[in-house]
């Protein structure tokens, strides 16, 4: 049993679908007369499948909450539980494996130059060292080609246009069919049209795969695609709205 199948055994043991459960999160940054708090008692818990929105006034604490999350950095004091897996405390070997479920969406495309379509999403099966060389081919063509650029395999990210980059990344971050993504402000850099493009193929790519997104933006035209809007201000998660 590889590490991405202990921890979907455990999600599945506890039957629960609740994929995420924050309870009582605080979080700091800084030392001694430097300290801040930035996030006060967050409670939220979001369950397999949704899509829910956070909002909210910049330096609020959105990417904050969204990099605890994604266990890119640990929470100081409170629960979060990812898959049924406590990050508070957790050690780095266990953060790692949660990583390995999770796929990350960020509003600077962050592909590999020197690699191509095809070989910058093929990189997101990589790290998994399950899937056979001829599989990660197979697999970074088909969501290619589903994400409407199969015949931009070969292309370099210099020879897309920032709609496609994007693309190119969703297509990194579901090709392994995680079971959570997380995005922040994916359409920031793009046009209405090429940001609406995105965050459709994003919902429909989650919803025939079944994940759950947690997206931060300030782009009140993409709004619609959410199941759920939560609202940071202030460090505090001040409303939740279907
Ligand atoms: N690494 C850090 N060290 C110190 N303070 C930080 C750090 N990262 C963020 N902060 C502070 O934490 C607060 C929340 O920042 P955060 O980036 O989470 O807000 P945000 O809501 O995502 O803002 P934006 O919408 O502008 O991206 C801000 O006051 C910010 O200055």
């Amino acid at each position: 049993m590889n590490a991405a199948n202990i921890i979907n055994a455990s999600f599945s043991e506890t039957g629960t679908n609740s994929v995420i459960v924050i309870a009582g999160l605080n979080h700091y940054f800084g030392d001694g007369h430097l300290k801040k708090q930035v996030l006060f008692d967050i409670n939220l818990e979001i369950k397999s499948g949704e899509i829910v929105i956070m909002t909210g006034p910049s330096g609020s604490g959105k990417t904050t909450l969204l990099t605890l999350v994604g266990a890119l950095r640990s929470p100081h004091f409170g629960s979060l539980k990812i898959l049924n897996q406590e990050i508070c405390g957790a050690k780095d070997n266990q953060l790692v494996m949660i990583r390995r479920q999770i796929g990350y969406i960020f509003q600077a495309h962050n592909l590999h130059r020197s690699l191509t379509a095809w070989q910058n999403v093929r990189m997101g099966l990589e790290m998994h060292g399950t899937f056979s060389r001829e599989e990660m081919r197979h697999h970074a063509a088909e969501i290619l080609t589903e994400v409407g650029l199969g015949d931009r395999l070969n292309y370099y990210p210099e020879d897309l246009s920032g709609g496609q980059k994007q693309r190119v990344a969703i297509a990194r971050a579901l090709v392994s069919h995680p079971p959570i993504v997380l995005a922040d402000e994916p359409t920031a850099a793009l046009d209405s049209k090429s940001g609406r493009e995105v965050v459709n193929l994003m919902q429909k790519l989650a919803k025939e795969q079944g994940c759950t997104i947690l997206l931060v933006t300030h782009d009140n035209r993409i709004l619609d695609i959410a199941d759920r809007i939560v609202t940071m201000e202030d460090g505090k998660l001040t409303s939740s709205l279907r």
